[in-house]
């Protein structure tokens, strides 16, 4: 005769325990997109025409299972079931398109774009990153994915603006170690509503000569940059803390105030799972810039 312990742990008992889940996961995704279908009803009777992007609520969401999260499931494979969902939940609101950054590695770009918006999103392969800034200002309520480099072969940010196409995401979100889908990139879309909260914001930025070497001392990141005859153009990602004063006067104190410093966006701060995040970043990218 087979004890209770024996049918919990036995294949059948341990298959037949998946099949329960199974049904209450199933039970509980049509649930969560019926509860979609209510916001975007909800969006489409408050007058919004297209898709709108909640970039501070997909982060939040996204810390709370990192938060939640324990167990043998790999935290990268939770995140891209999540991005799955929120992409169907995006779609029930309405179609958009995403524009890639066509100079960028193709493989990297196609596994960002499938891990964070999943298999049934249009994509549409852009030239490069000033294209796809391009595309994405003149669309209505598409979104662009640009790779990000440390040295840019041009300083593409310049055309992006607080109303045409901005900063809203970057990825990947969840910083983990030998995480798939793991290439740098941002996400840009039609201007986002004033009342989205973001932690940092992005700065298009520009020296004439050289870029001030100590800026990530002061807090500031250079998230990448191009350098021209005439002088260096950086995109900075700064604490939203940080008043514009406050950002020249930081400048100052690294070495020189920019001749430019232009808002072009901002987005939640991803999520160091297992360090500092800042590790990877600034050794290797601030080493070439003040030659
Ligand atoms: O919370 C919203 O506004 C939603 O549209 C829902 C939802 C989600 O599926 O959780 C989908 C898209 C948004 O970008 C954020 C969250």
């Amino acid at each position: 005769m087979s004890t209770t312990t024996d049918r919990e742990t036995s294949l059948d008992g341990l298959r037949h325990r998946i099949d329960e889940l199974d049904s209450q996961l199933h039970a509980l995704l049509m649930e969560r997109a019926q509860v979609g279908a209510g916001i975007a009803a909800a969006r489409l009777a408050s007058g919004a025409e297209s898709v709108v992007f909640q970039p501070d609520r997909e982060a939040d969401l996204m810390r709370h299972l990192v938060e939640r999260h324990e167990g043998v499931l790999p935290l990268a494979t939770v995140e891209h079931l999540w991005r799955e969902l929120i992409s169907a939940s995006l779609r029930l609101q309405g179609d958009f398109q995403l524009h890639l950054d066509g100079s960028a590695d193709l493989l990297g770009m196609l596994d960002l774009a499938r891990f964070h918006f999943g298999f049934s999103c249009e994509l549409v392969p852009g030239a490069d990153a000033a294209d796809v800034v391009g595309s994405v200002a003149a669309s209505d309520g598409d979104l662009g994915l640009i790779a990000l480099q440390d040295r840019a072969d041009l300083p593409w940010w310049r055309g992006l603006s607080t109303d045409g196409a901005e900063v809203i995401a970057r990825l990947p979100f969840l910083v983990l170690d030998e995480r798939p889908a793991d290439m740098p990139a941002l996400v840009i879309s039609r201007s986002v509503a004033e009342t989205v909260k973001r932690d940092t914001l992005v700065f298009d930025a520009r020296w004439t000569g050289v870029l001030p070497g100590n800026l990530m001392n002061e807090g500031l990141e250079v998230v990448s940059f191009h350098r021209s005859a005439s002088g260096v153009d950086a995109l900075l990602a700064v604490s939203a803390h940080l008043s514009e004063d406050e950002i020249f006067k930081a400048c100052a104190d690294a070495g020189a105030e920019p001749d430019v410093l232009r808002l072009v966006g901002g987005y939640s701060a991803p999520i160091d799972v297992e360090g500092d995040a800042d590790d990877d970043f600034d050794a290797a990218a601030s080493e070439g810039l003040t030659e």
